[in-house]
């Protein structure tokens, strides 16, 4: 079961893995023609009813396929106004080949010829609200057809990110749907065929640009509030300028006021909310509960903290009675394991950190993939298990990120991926805002490696970022 912007997300890791749309499309085409053939006679007259985006582009390639039969393709719209480099070269290769195509440019032109099928493809997974003219007039004559209708993807008017069909929608007898099953098309009144098209499992396995383009926000927003510090100060501001640089609003930083001037004085840009004591305690963690509870904002504790009995019992304290988002890093993580929480918890341990909390004690995460799925499964939260591979998981689903370099070792790269994963939860899903947080970080030290193989610093992230998490992690290093 897939949505339609995860598959948006899976079509672009297949064409950075080397398998283009055009190549997809190809494939979606020919699944069409087969569905076709199966429920038509040689020389059955098929009308094609085409959108102006890849769902009508994938009919394009149907009609190559489908010579033996009598063909017209209808295209809502001019040609010029097709909307993608594959469709339209697709819609070319028809008008050299001179199969019978027709540009419908009003609604009130549109008149579907008596015909044995009729291929639906005018809208697909890029659908957005209930049909528009003219697929409103053209979906209200497919209806009424006395035809075999094939929808082309999903049926156009079906929502295949909520699971819903507009009222004006076409109800399809056969649908040929690609890779997975849309959500909800399952529910439908229709022949379901799910065609595979070539796409590569590592599509979906291995995190890639396509990840980061769902996670990232169109624009900056968010406010998330680091807890950290204590012992440590550069931990916390890190993590807190990761954040900022990963298209969050603001950044706070809770600390003792002890150390928040030295926390302060590494960047302005940080809010750095200062607490009197030496260290989290559970006081404190009350207080901070309130203000997380009241901004509903997303949180990152542990960069930083320390160990002290004090600290930890104000961790467990404060997850406990969370309800909201947040990225457990460094030492907050082994309270996880002991609390029941209702808070949506993104846990970032490094192999020792895992193996602490009950987790696999192996160094080839990638391997342990299984048990480290069954281990978040067990801690009811998303695990994103750092390592030369790291491992991202939901106790269901498993994703792999495989950026990274060997200078991503020096110390700090965990906080800079602590912020990144806090901006993108403040409104992606917690799996995918840890899947593309891992990709970015690894990504981004891949670059900086390019120019310092070993020398760079965890602080040199922080302004190469910005350009990775915007130009979708392409991983073209
Ligand atoms: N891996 C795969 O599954 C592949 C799927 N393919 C096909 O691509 C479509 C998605 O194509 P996309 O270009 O993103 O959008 P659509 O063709 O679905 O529609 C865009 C088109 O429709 C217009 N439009 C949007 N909303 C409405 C509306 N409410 N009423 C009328 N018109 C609307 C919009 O203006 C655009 O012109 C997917 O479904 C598959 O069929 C690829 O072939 C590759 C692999
Ligand atoms: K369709």
């Amino acid at each position: 079961m897939i949505t339609g912007e995860r598959m948006g997300a899976v079509d672009e890791n297949a064409a950075a893995l080397g398998v283009p749309r055009k190549q997809l499309m190809e494939s979606s085409g020919n699944a069409v023609a087969r569905a076709v053939r199966d429920v038509a006679e040689p020389g059955s007259s098929v009308a094609i009813v085409a959108g102006r985006g890849n769902n009508g582009g994938d009919a394009f390639v149907a009609a190559r396929f489908l010579d033996r039969h009598d063909v017209t393709t209808l295209l809502l719209g001019r040609a010029e106004t097709i909307g993608t480099e594959i469709a339209r070269e697709n819609w070319e290769a028809l008008q050299r080949a001179e199969y019978d195509t027709r540009e419908i440019t009003d609604s009130s032109g549109f008149e579907l010829p008596d015909c044995d099928v009729v291929v639906d493809a005018m809208l697909g997974t890029g659908i957005s609200g209930d049909l528009r003219e003219p697929a409103a007039t053209a979906a209200e004559e497919i209806n009424a057809a006395d035809a075999t209708v094939v929808a082309v993807d999903v049926p156009s008017g079906f929502d295949a990110d909520g699971g819903d069909h507009a009222d004006n929608g076409v109800n399809a007898d056969r649908v040929v749907t690609f890779h997975d099953a849309k959500l909800g098309l399952e529910d439908l009144d229709a022949e379901l065929t799910v065609a595979d098209i070539g796409i590569p499992a590592a599509a979906e396995r291995f995190v890639g640009p396509g990840d980061v383009d769902l996670a990232r926000p169109d624009t900056r927003e968010g406010r998330p509030n680091i807890i950290g510090g204590g012992p440590y100060t550069g931990a916390p501001a890190l993590a807190a300028q990761a954040a900022l640089r990963a298209s969050a609003e603001l950044a706070f930083v809770a600390a003792p006021d002890a150390v928040a001037g030295e926390i302060q004085g590494y960047s302005e840009d940080l809010i750095v909310q200062p607490y009197e004591e030496d260290v989290l305690t559970p006081d404190v963690a009350d207080d901070l509960l309130e203000t997380a509870e009241e901004y509903d904002n997303v949180v990152v504790i542990g960069p930083g903290l320390g160990t002290a009995d004090e600290t930890l019992e104000a961790t467990r304290q404060f997850l406990s009675a969370y309800t909201g988002r947040a990225v457990v890093d460094a030492d907050a993580l082994e309270v996880v394991p002991e609390i029941e929480t209702d808070a949506t918890l993104v846990c970032t341990p490094n192999r020792g950190e895992l193996a602490r909390m009950g987790g696999p004690d192996t160094d080839d995460l990638a391997s342990a993939a299984d048990e480290i799925e069954e281990f978040a499964a067990e801690l009811g939260h998303v695990v994103l298990a750092k390592g030369a591979n790291d491992v991202i998981t939901d106790g269901e689903r498993t994703r792999i990120s495989r950026s990274g370099t060997v200078g991503m070792k020096v110390g700090g790269t965990g906080d800079t991926l602590a912020g990144i994963v806090a901006a993108l939860l403040e409104h992606a899903e917690p799996l995918d805002a840890a899947a593309a947080g891992a990709h970015v970080n690894g990504i981004t030290g891949e670059r900086l490696a390019e120019r310092n193989e070993h020398g760079f610093l965890a602080s040199d992230l922080l302004e190469e970022l910005p350009a990775v998490l915007w130009n979708g992690g392409d991983g073209d290093v």
